[in-house]
C-alpha cells in the first residue's frame, strides 16, 4: 500500500519505518528540512535499538522516502498517518495546534479520497475536529480514523511489528477494510485489531497509560508501607503478581514513572475530566504520588548523612526515564540531581545513552564520567536511578575500593538484600529492609 507519514518524531519515524518493514511504500513528512536530510542520507534521528537496521534496508531498499513537501508526500498515498506532536499546554490539556495546521493544510490539497489517521495521543472528540476542519476546504470524500500508538520507548520496534492489539476507531466500513489490511501483516499471531468508534480510541490510549501509571503508583505506595510494616515488596510483588487478574508486568516499585508518555497523558486525561466537570479522583492521586516518588531515596541519603549533604559527593548512575532510551524526559535522576545540588551536594553522573541529553538540560552542574566506575571515584554513596542492564551485575570490588563509604542507595531495587548484606555494603532500596552497617 501506499503510505505517508507526516511527522518523523519517535511514533512518525518507527510507524514509517515499520510499514515499509512489509512491503508499503511509505512517504515521512517533516517540515524539519535539516532532519529531512539526515534522515534522506541514511541518518537515523532517534536512539531506538534496532530500529537502524530496518530503517537502512527499507531506505535503500526505496520503500522509505523522506520531503518536507506535504502535497509531494501524500499525492500517491490512500492512507496519511498524522504522528505529530501534542505537547502538553500550560494548564495540562494536549495542544493540538500541530495536528489542526496540518489538517487544515490537507484539505486545500486533497484531490481523491484518502484515510486520514491519528497516530498521535490525542483528547477524546479530535478525530471530530480534524475531520471538521478538512471539510471545510475539501472537495472529495474522505474517513479520519483513530489509531492510538501503544508502542514503549526502547522496544518501539518490537511492539509495532507484534502489537498486543490494534485499534482501529471509525465508523466507515471503507475505512475500516483499508485500515484491517494494513495491519493485517502485523497480527498474524492471532492479536486482535479491535474496531470501535473514533471516541472509545482515543479514550483507549489515555485509560491505557492511566491504568499502567496506577499500576505503579499503586505499588510505590505498597513499598512504602512494606518499609513501615517490616514486609518486602519483591515477595508482595511476585504474591499479587501471579493472580491473572492482577499479571506480573508493571508492578515493579521504585523512584516513579517519567517519559514523555505516562506523566503528559495522565495530566492530560485529569484535564479532559475536569473540562467535563469530573473529578478524577484516582488520576489525582496517581500523579501526587508519583511527584513525591521520585524524591523517595532522599530522606534516606540525607538521614544517613545526618541531614547534612553540604560538601558529601554522589555518584549516580542512570539518568534516562528507563533503560534502553536516551531519553530524559520526566526523568526521576533529574529531580535528584536538582535537590542534590540545592543541598550543597557534588553529583558525578554515568548512563549508556543518555549524558548528552542531560548536558544539554544541566550543563555542568554535575560531571560526567567517561565509565561507570569513574563516577565513583571518592564518592560518599553512591546513588542507583534506572535499571540498565549493564548496572545489574556490576563489580563489588571495584566499588568497594572506589567508594568513600560502602554505601548504595538503589531507586530500582536491582541487588538481593541478602547479597548486599554479605558484600557488606549499607544498602537502602524501595520497598526492602535496608541492610544498615
Ligand atoms: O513496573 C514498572 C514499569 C515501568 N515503570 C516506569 O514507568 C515508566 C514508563 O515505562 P514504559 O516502558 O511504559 O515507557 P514508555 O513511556 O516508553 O511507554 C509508555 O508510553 C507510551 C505508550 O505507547 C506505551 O504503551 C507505554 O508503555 C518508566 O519511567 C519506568 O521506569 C515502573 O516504575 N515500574
Amino acid at each position: 500500500m501506499k503510505i505517508s507519514v507526516v511527522g518523523t518524531g519517535y511514533v512518525g519515524l518507527v510507524t514509517g519505518t515499520c510499514f515499509a518493514e512489509t512491503g508499503n511504500d511509505v512517504v515521512c513528512v517533516d517540515i524539519d528540512a535539516n532532519k529531512v536530510k539526515k534522515l534522506s542520507s541514511g541518518q537515523v534521528t532517534i536512539y531506538e535499538p534496532g530500529l537502524e537496521k530496518l530503517f537502512e534496508r527499507n531506505l535503500k531498499e526505496g520503500r522509505l522516502h523522506f520531503t518536507t513537501n506535504l502535497a509531494e508526500g501524500i499525492a500517491d498515498a490512500q492512507v496519511i498517518f498524522l504522528a505529530l506532536p501534542t505537547p502538553p499546554g500550560e494548564d495540562g490539556s494536549a495542544d493540538l495546534s500541530y495536528i489542526l495546521g496540518v489538517a487544515e493544510q490537507l484539505g486545500k490539497i486533497l484531490t481523491d479520497y484518502k484515510v486520514i489517521v491519528d497516530k498521535s495521543t490525542v483528547p477524546v472528540g479530535t478525530a471530530e475536529k480534524v475531520r471538521a476542519v478538512i471539510a471545510k476546504h475539501c472537495k472529495v470524500p474522505f474517513d479520519v480514523v483513530s489509531n492510538p500508538e501503544f508502542l514503549r520507548e526502547g522496544v518501539a520496534v518490537d511492539d509495532f511489528m507484534k502489537p498486543d492489539r490494534v485499534v482501529i476507531g471509525t465508523e466507515s466500513e471503507r475505512a475500516r477494510k483499508i485500515m484491517g489490511d494494513l495491519y493485517a501483516p502485523y497480527v498474524r499471531q492471532g492479536n486482535p485489531v479491535i474496531y470501535m468508534d473514533e471516541k472509545s480510541a482515543e479514550l483507549t490510549k489515555y485509560a491505557a497509560n492511566s491504568f499502567l501509571a496506577t499500576k505503579i503508583s499503586f505499588m510505590n505506595e505498597i513499598a512504602i508501607l512494606c518499609e513501615k510494616l517490616g514486609a518486602d515488596v519483591d515477595m508482595v510483588r511476585r504474591g499479587i503478581g501471579s493472580d491473572e487478574r492482577i499479571g506480573k508486568r508493571f508492578l515493579f516499585p521504585g523512584i516513579g514513572y517519567g517519559g514523555s508518555c505516562f506523566p503528559k497523558d495522565v495530566q492530560a486525561l485529569v484535564k479532559s475530566s475536569e473540562e467535563v466537570s469530573y473529578d478524577f479522583k484516582i488520576l489525582n492521586a496517581v500523579m501526587d504520588v508519583n511527584e513525591k516518588q521520585k524524591l523517595f531515596l532522599l530522606p534516606k541519603i540525607e538521614a544517613y548523612f545526618n541531614n547534612d549533604l553540604k560538601g558529601k559527593h554522589f555518584a549516580l548512575w542512570g539518568l534516562a526515564f528507563k533503560p534502553n532510551t536516551d531519553d530524559i524526559r520526566e526523568a526521576p535522576a533529574l529531580y535528584i540531581i536538582e535537590a542534590l545540588t540545592k543541598a550543597g551536594a557534588t553529583v558525578s553522573v554515568f548512563d549508556p545513552e543518555a549524558m548528552p541529553n542531560v548536558r544539554g538540560v544541566v550543563g555542568d552542574i554535575v560531571t560526567y564520567a567517561e565509565h561507570q566506575y569513574d563516577s565513583l571515584e571518592n564518592a560518599d554513596a553512591l546513588i542507583i536511578a534506572t535499571e540498565w542492564s549493564v548496572f545489574r551485575t556490576p563489580d563489588f570490588d571495584k566499588i568497594k575500593s572506589s567508594l568513600k563509604n560502602q554505601v548504595i542507595f538503589d531507586g530500582r531495587n536491582l541487588f538481593e538484600v541478602s547479597r548486599m548484606q554479605e558484600l557488606g555494603f549499607h544498602y537502602e532500596s524501595v520497598g526492602r529492609t535496608p541492610v544498615n552497617l
